[in-house]
């Protein structure tokens, strides 16, 4: 199918549309309030976010995507509270971020398990935090690692268990901490393609049916479509919200609606976005890198 015989993706079925309405009268669970930022280094000034401002609901499932360096982990790391804003402000459940905090838990690209304890005390770890005894934190933590499968490894170590696995193991240690919001940086690019999907799948398990609101930072547009309901994307310099789609697929997801014609019209529009911003991305595109070879070592011979 070429892309003009693809339906406009703006276009939500109803089902779609009647969810987004649902969850647009929803409380404003985080409330990206004009935020910038400037990096300033010496006498270099970056403007890494500008006036972003946006309003995330009660369990919604938001990702961000823009090519590099737009401002994803900027943002992802303001909204955790480990970097300050420079204007504007971000505010969880109308309550202003002022560092990071256990309404907001945090789950990052590597591995980041306690590997000096087994996978139990890693889940009750966050738990604990929270006052809850012992007894009960292990009580919890078991129930945690059934919902994702995991509860005969509780005596396990991280790094006895695969990267799919620990990926698990920390997002449940993030939510047994009963937070409000999960920020989620790249949290799946680690992962072989058929692990990543499996884990995209337990993820949107989890959130079905729990009260948590998702934030999912990702490179991966196949990935943004197939989990968010809403894509916010950002062009870089400065990083500026250039869009936010209202995914056009209905739920629960199946990979099968990956070859759906709203999935491939929502990404080629992704795409088309992402490429007209290309020339002000800091990378260099594939092939035009200088690798300044001394014209002698290169390959004359055909034959070669
Ligand atoms: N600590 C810092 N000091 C100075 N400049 C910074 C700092 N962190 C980020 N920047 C700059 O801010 C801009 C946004 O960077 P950021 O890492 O947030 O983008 P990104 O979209 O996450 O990129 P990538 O996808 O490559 O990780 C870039 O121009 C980057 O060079």
């Amino acid at each position: 199918m070429t892309q003009n015989s693809l339906p406009d993706y703006r276009i939500l079925p109803p089902d779609v549309a009647e969810r987004m309405a649902h969850i647009k009268q929803r409380e404003c669970v985080l409330k990206i309030d004009h935020v910038g930022k400037v990096f300033t280094q010496k006498r270099n000034q970056t403007v890494a976010l500008e006036d972003i401002n946006f309003d995330i609901h009660r369990r919604e499932f938001v990702c961000v995507v823009g090519p590099s360096g737009c401002g994803k982990s900027t943002l992802i790391r303001i909204l955790a509270g480990l970097e300050d804003t420079t204007s504007g402000r971000i505010l969880v459940d109308g309550k202003p971020v002022n560092g990071p905090g256990p309404d907001r838990g945090m789950v990052f690209q590597k591995y980041t398990l306690f590997p000096w304890m087994d996978v139990c005390r890693n889940v009750m770890f966050g738990i604990e935090m929270g006052g809850t005894s012992k007894v009960e934190a292990r009580r919890e933590a078991m129930q945690w690692l059934q919902i994702v499968g995991l509860e005969q490894f509780a005596s396990s170590f991280p790094h006895q268990l695969s990267g799919g696995m620990q990926q698990r193991v920390a997002i449940v240690r993030a939510l047994a901490a009963r937070p409000r919001v999960l920020l989620m940086d790249e949290s799946f690019s680690a992962l072989d393609a058929q692990t990543r999907l499996k884990m995209q799948n337990y993820l949107m398990e989890i959130w079905r049916k729990i009260d948590i609101t998702i934030v999912f930072i990702t490179h991966d547009l196949d990935e943004a479509i197939y989990l968010a309901d809403r894509i916010l994307v950002l062009k870089p310099r400065p990083g500026r919200v250039e869009e936010v789609i209202e995914v056009p697929l209905s739920r629960p997801r199946r990979a099968t609606q990956m070859t759906s014609d709203e999935f491939l019209a929502t990404k080629a529009h992704l795409e088309a976005l992402i490429r007209s911003f290309g020339d002000n991305t800091e990378e260099m595109d594939e092939g035009e890198e200088d690798f300044n070879i001394p014209l002698l070592t290169l390959v004359t011979d055909k034959a070669e």
